[in-house]
């Protein structure tokens, strides 16, 4: 841990030459308790885990030998996982940044240039008006504005963004002085204009420019064609006259597109503008495409040729700018010579706008995004979550020693670009890089550039950097940074997890897994910490058996806990709460509520037994070519009425899906083993209830955490509700694993 001047911990003095710090790093205070904890919760495991080999010695029916087994599994996997987590709680670190000190040393003119990375990949499920929003709010940083070059990556090819674009580039020569005039914090114009309602005459006009921008996008998507009216000149005609012969989705050119040139084109005030430029790389059906990480490399590579900033930051069409000081955040860090030479990346949180009051789909994320990264960091590095990032491109070109040679002096990343954006060998030379078979025997997407072979190529290309020995720090300040939309119904969340969970069990599983070569590359801790990310998935084998196993067993009248008032009694219910307070304390402190946690935890539940089942079913059958999985793009849009339940906080079920039908069961079976357990309880009396109380909880636990299925199945009529199908379906599984458990338990 070392501060600017490598000095350590809780350094807020000033230098020894007087200069006051850039940034500072602490111990989290957390940091005691937590390694307490951790020691008296692994004695508890290992007592479990000595209980489970006892019994399953000891066991004498084949019902009570499967039972146990199956406990011991998913006790075995909880113990892995647990561990895993505590690396990232042995040393959490909190940092903070002093931007305003930085300005007092550091003059503007030397700041280096920042290229920005969008990527959008499909105009219905991210309509252009929001990405031509994220783009804004990032060429309004404030940051000298030359020194900026937007490149929007278009996965579709899709003339409806590219004219989006043309539009905005018109309204920043508006939009970027009224920004800088009025101090104006939050610089994507949507949230502006959603916000603002005090108006003068400036407001208004730049407002009624927006509207008109945002009617004319929409205008030229619903008539499915950007009409002659909308062309200004043979410029533009020419360009969108591509889209005529065979242009498809699949199979088209590059188009590569400078809309604005920070050496010529000014805003209303005279200040230059940023570069401002569209890329939709070449397609064909042949190729492959590698989604996200293949449209990032094409982009490293035309900004190498273009512009060759050395700061890059990767974002998501919907995750705009909330802060125009935060590249000054960057700065501090890219400043400070102790950390400089291997620093590799920066990562912000992803942090969402719009929930609803208890975060009903649990996207506050404050484990995933927040409390883990900080231990990521204190160990060496935080994670890398694909937007809202900021590289050294230096880092994407190799290990901190050597840079990798990537053929043309051009895309070397310390090239000195002298010719214009815009003149013919630059725009040749782009072309010839965004190609799709360009790629072919390089090393692109292993040792350079964003790296393929995961469906998170996130998380992969910054683990790979990690191993390859550069660093990253995770940058949190309070106003967030970023701020992006979250899915708002059940379908989108489950599916995006499903993603998730395979590219990260993709990566677990590989040659590349933490476990073996995560440990001997970077050490224990850190390859624990990341394998509490790759193997997050098979939190799914615990879950389905906790939620099934013990409930049958109730149902059958068959006890698999320990009976109330045994010692090993106190041991099941210390290991439920303590899990359960720690997690529910943390959230807590991090300024959550109750119930945004409930949400969280009981959404914990529904992923584990759903997105992360399936994705464990499609990483296992992958192998035998069962499994074809791609990137489904994570919609943006939603219609009134969901936008109304949400808000509500009733769930959205809607489109039948299979992801549905694991809970559903699961929702069905608790439901009858209580009431059934009960039952048991009432005529068998009080040793009958000791022995099943545990079983009872656990039923009655998940029940509680399940009350939106059963509204959603029985109470409600709108679109939202359980679709039928889903309620058969689910009826029949839960009564052919009632049939299945029952002959069992007859042995
Ligand atoms: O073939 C593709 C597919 C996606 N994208 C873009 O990738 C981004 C992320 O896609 P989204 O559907 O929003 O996925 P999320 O699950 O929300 O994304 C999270 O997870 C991804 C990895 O699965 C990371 O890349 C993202 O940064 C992270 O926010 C979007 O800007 C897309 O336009 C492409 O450019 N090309
Ligand atoms: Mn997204």
């Amino acid at each position: 841990m070392r501060s600017q001047s490598g000095r350590d911990d809780n350094s807020t003095a000033p230098e020894p030459n007087n200069q006051p710090p850039f940034h500072t790093v602490e111990r989290h205070p957390r940091t005691g308790p937590n390694r307490f904890f951790a020691a008296v919760y692994t004695l508890a495991i290992l007592a479990l885990l000595y209980r489970h080999a006892q019994t399953l010695v000891n066991s004498t029916t084949l019902a009570s030998f499967s039972f146990t087994l199956s406990l011991l599994i998913a006790d075995l996997v909880l113990a892995f996982m647990w561990a895993a987590a505590q690396a990232l709680r042995m040393c959490p670190i909190r940092r903070k940044q002093y931007p305003e000190n930085l300005k007092k040393f550091i003059r503007e003119e030397e700041f280096p240039g920042l290229d920005v990375f969008v990527c959008t990949a499909d105009p219905y499920k991210e309509p252009p008006i929001g990405v031509v929003n994220t783009a804004l709010s990032l060429m309004a940083y404030d940051y000298p504005t030359e020194k900026i070059s937007v490149y929007v990556s278009d996965d579709a090819g899709s003339a409806f963004t590219l004219f989006a674009f043309m539009e905005a580039a018109k309204f920043a020569s508006y939009w970027l002085p009224f920004c800088r005039e009025n101090d104006i914090m939050d610089r994507s114009p949507h949230v502006y204009f959603s916000s603002v309602h005090s108006t003068n005459s400036d407001t208004d006009k730049i407002k009624e420019m927006y509207e008109n921008m945002k009617a004319k996008v929409e205008n030229v998507m619903n008539r499915g064609e950007v009409s002659e009216i909308y062309i200004n000149d043979d410029e533009e005609r020419e360009v969108f006259n591509k889209w005529k012969s065979g242009f498809t989705l699949q199979d088209h050119p590059t188009v590569i597109q400078v809309l604005l040139d920070s050496r010529h084109n000014k805003d209303i005030t005279g200040h230059f503008l940023p570069n401002l430029i569209y890329v939709s790389r070449q397609k064909s059906k042949t190729s492959l495409h590698y989604f996200k990480a293949g449209a990032l490399n094409v982009l490293l590579r035309v900004s190498t040729i273009m512009t060759n900033a050395p700061l890059i930051l990767t974002q998501d069409c919907d995750m705009y700018s909330n802060d125009p000081t935060t590249p000054l955040r960057i700065l501090c860090y890219v400043y400070d010579l102790a950390i400089q030479p291997t620093l590799g990346f920066i990562q912000f949180p992803q942090r969402f706008q719009g929930l609803n009051k208890d975060d009903t789909y649990g996207y506050e994320f404050k484990h995933i995004i927040r409390l883990h990264p900080r231990g990521a960091d204190g160990l060496g590095g935080a994670y890398y979550f694909g937007t809202g990032t900021f590289f050294r491109r230096r880092a994407l070109f190799g290990d901190p020693s050597a840079c990798v040679e990537t053929g043309i002096p051009e895309l070397s990343p310390d090239y000195v670009v002298k010719k214009h954006i815009k003149s013919p060998d630059v725009l040749a030379l782009a072309h010839g890089v965004a190609s799709c078979n360009y790629e072919i025997q390089t090393q692109w997407g292993s040792k350079m550039g964003f790296r393929y072979g995961s469906l998170v190529e996130d998380l992969f290309t910054g683990y790979q950097m990690h191993s390859e020995g550069w660093r990253s720090i995770f940058c949190d300040p309070e106003r967030a940074a970023f701020l992006g939309n979250a899915p708002i119904n059940l379908v989108d969340a489950l599916y995006q997890w499903e993603r998730w969970g395979l590219g990260l069990l993709e990566i677990g599983l590989s040659k590349y897994s933490p476990i073996t070569f995560g440990t001997r590359t970077m050490g224990l801790p850190i390859g624990l910490g990341y394998s509490c990310y790759t193997f997050w998935t098979i939190l799914s084998i615990p879950t389905t058996i906790y939620a099934f196993i013990p409930q049958l067993g109730l149902f059958n009248g068959v006890s698999v806990f320990p009976k109330m008032y045994e010692p090993w009694f106190l041991l099941h219910v210390f290991l439920f709460l303590g899990a359960y307070g720690q997690d529910f304390i943390e959230y807590v402190i991090e300024g959550s509520s109750f119930r945004k946690w409930w949400s969280s935890q009981r959404m914990w539940m529904i992923r584990n037994l759903s997105s992360f089942a399936f994705a464990t079913a499609e990483c296992l059958l992958k192998p035998i070519g069962l499994s074809s999985y791609g990137f489904i793009v994570t919609s943006k849009v939603v219609d009134d009425e969901q936008y109304k339940r949400y808000y509500r906080g009733v769930w959205e079920f809607g489109a039948p899906s299979t992801l549905f039908v694991p809970p559903t069961t699961a929702a069905i079976i608790n439901l009858l083993s209580f009431i059934w357990g009960a039952v048991l309880i009432f005529s068998g009396g009080r040793d009958v209830g000791e022995s099943l109380i545990l079983q009872m909880v656990l039923a009655g636990c998940i029940v509680l955490n399940c009350l939106p299925i059963y509204e959603a199945i029985a109470l409600r009529s709108d679109h939202g509700k359980m679709p039928a199908k889903i309620t058969i379906i689910s009826t029949f599984v839960a009564g052919a694993l009632y049939a299945a458990t029952s002959i069992i338990s007859k042995w």
